[in-house]
């Protein structure tokens, strides 16, 4: 067990872009965040990234696991020992497959890379695992940093409730009201998966045009949103589900042969509503108005994403940057105070985040030999 008081930890994540991995130093003794530290970036090379696309929806045990286990691993030490000040590593790993439902057969979910392995490579303790005894206990094992939302609202010394909206592949939301004393008091936080973000934009874009993404969302600014389309998407019954509800990357790969006849700029301009739309949707489960929606990930800086957002909601939609947040290393931060967490035996997540029954801790804890 970690000794009380705030320690330094550093936090990993390879998100459903599958472009990299970040990781960011965070201050913190579990409940406030005292300072953030030094943040890197190390991207996949282009056969690691094609090794992490193959094993996409697969299970452990199956065809290209432990390659993109490798690969996973490998990108994680080499960017990890860079950030030598800390004391405990969150590492979150790379989602392949996530089936909270049990659609597929058992309810589960499946994150890359070995804990044990990083453990030994770094000589420090390793919490990872984040997200399998959520899904175990009942919960839809995501999102995992509404409890790091909340602390960074109280950092931000913000008073009134308001939102923060990760655009990665998938959107997801937190809503939080730092008035609360805690993230764990009822009515102090409420989390969701809100939708495809930019995953759809990502795949169109590669199957295209062969270019990565949307990049400041230039060919959705050119073309015209096909209502139809929109509607269609819409009618998807993830929509009428209420919260807490979590995706797997392609859960609305789908999406992608209704854009089929529309001209590239159009079938852009359409993507990027229906990513906005889920979003705004979304806002009817908030227990109260946000006073504003902070945006982090990649997807805050994509233009027509942006002004899509903005039309369809009714209070200002900011880059986290204005309230002094790193928007490009807040999951990478999450998983760093998810860690020190762990460590001290906190909760993780809760009825109001994932829809577990009771509050939880997740995690694994790897220590080196
Ligand atoms: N300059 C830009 N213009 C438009 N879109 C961008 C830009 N930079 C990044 N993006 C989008 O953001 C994505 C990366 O976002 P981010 O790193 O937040 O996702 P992630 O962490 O992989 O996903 P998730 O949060 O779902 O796990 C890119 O794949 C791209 O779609
Ligand atoms: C299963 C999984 O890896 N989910 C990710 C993914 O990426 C965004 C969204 O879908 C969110 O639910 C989650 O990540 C963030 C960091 C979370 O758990 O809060």
């Amino acid at each position: 067990m970690l000794k009380s008081g705030p320690v330094w930890a550093a936090g990993a994540m390879s998100g459903t872009s599958l472009d990299g991995v970040d990781a960011a130093l965070v201050l913190t003794d579990g409940t406030r965040i005292l300072d953030f530290g030094r943040s890197d970036y190390r991207p996949y090379t282009e056969s690691e990234r094609a090794a992490l696309h193959a094993a996409l929806g697969r299970w452990p045990g199956e065809a290209g696991v432990e390659e993109a286990a490798e690969v996973v691993e490998t990108a994680h030490a080499e960017l990890l020992s860079g950030l030598g000040e800390a004391r405990l590593i969150g590492f979150h790993g790379q989602t392949l497959a996530h089936d909270p439902e049990g659609r597929l057969g058992r309810r589960r979910t499946h994150q890359a890379g070995d804990g044990t392995v990083l453990a030994e490579v770094l000589g420090k303790p390793v919490v990872w695992d984040f997200r399998s005894m959520d899904v175990e206990m009942g919960g839809q094992g995501a999102p995992l940093a509404p409890f790091f939302h909340f602390a960074c609202a109280k950092h931000a010394g913000l008073e009134a409730p308001v939102v923060f909206l990760n655009l990665g592949g998938v959107g997801n939301v937190s809503w939080v009201d730092p008035r609360q004393p805690s993230a764990e008091v009822p009515g102090a936080v409420l989390a969701f998966d809100t939708g495809p973000a930019n995953a759809p934009i990502n795949d169109l874009i590669r199957l295209r045009l062969k270019g990565e993404f949307d990049a400041g969302g230039e060919l959705a600014l050119q073309g015209r949103v096909d209502e139809s389309v929109l509607e269609a998407f819409l009618a998807h019954p993830f929509f009428l589900r209420m919260p807490p509800k979590s995706l797997d990357r392609n859960d609305f790969h789908d999406i992608l042969t209704l854009v089929s006849a529309l001209d590239d700029a159009d079938a852009a301009a359409t993507l990027t509503a229906c990513a906005a739309a889920a979003v705004a949707r979304g806002g009817e489960h908030y227990p109260a108005p946000p006073a504003a929606i902070y945006v982090t990930g990649g997807g805050r800086l994509n233009q027509a994403l942006m002004v899509a957002l903005q039309s369809r909601i009714n209070c200002p939609v900011q880059p986290v940057e204005d309230i002094g947040l790193d928007g490009d290393m807040l999951e990478a931060q999450a998983f760093a105070y998810l860690a020190v967490r762990v460590a001290r035996g906190m909760p993780t997540s809760g009825p109001s985040t994932t829809g577990v029954a009771a509050l939880i801790g997740g995690g694994k804890i790897s220590q080196p030999d």
